[in-house]
């Protein structure tokens, strides 16, 4: 099935959900820090497991103690669709438990 393109207003609306996203060039982005490098490394090991399990993916960078994340919809010709705000969801959930802020 489809999955349709978010208006400007249910972006808005999702993203009063998510502190610290923001939509960015068209994406659905956020920047954690970490409090190492070997930590940001597993939190980028655990975000593909979860892409691997929704069957949806992130631009994910690893940096020194960061992990960013930028993501759209390719199959909705790059616009912001409920896969991106639920992989955003998911990645929140794990987060805290890698010590990510
Ligand atoms: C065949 C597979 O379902 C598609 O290629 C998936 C994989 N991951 C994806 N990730 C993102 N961000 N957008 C997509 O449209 C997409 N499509």
């Amino acid at each position: 099935m489809p999955v349709e393109p978010l208006s400007q207003k249910e972006i808005e609306e999702r993203l009063a959900e998510l502190p610290g996203w923001s939509l960015d060039a068209g994406r659905l982005t956020r920047s954690y820090r970490l409090g190492s490098h070997f930590a940001a490394t597993a939190m980028v090991v655990h975000i593909a497991q979860v892409q691997e399990e929704l069957d949806h993916h992130s631009d994910l960078t690893l940096g020194y103690n960061t992990v960013n994340l930028a993501v759209n919809t390719h199959s909705a010709g790059g616009a912001v669709t409920e896969k991106d705000v639920e992989l955003a969801r998911r990645v929140e959930d794990l987060a805290a438990g890698h010590g990510a802020h």
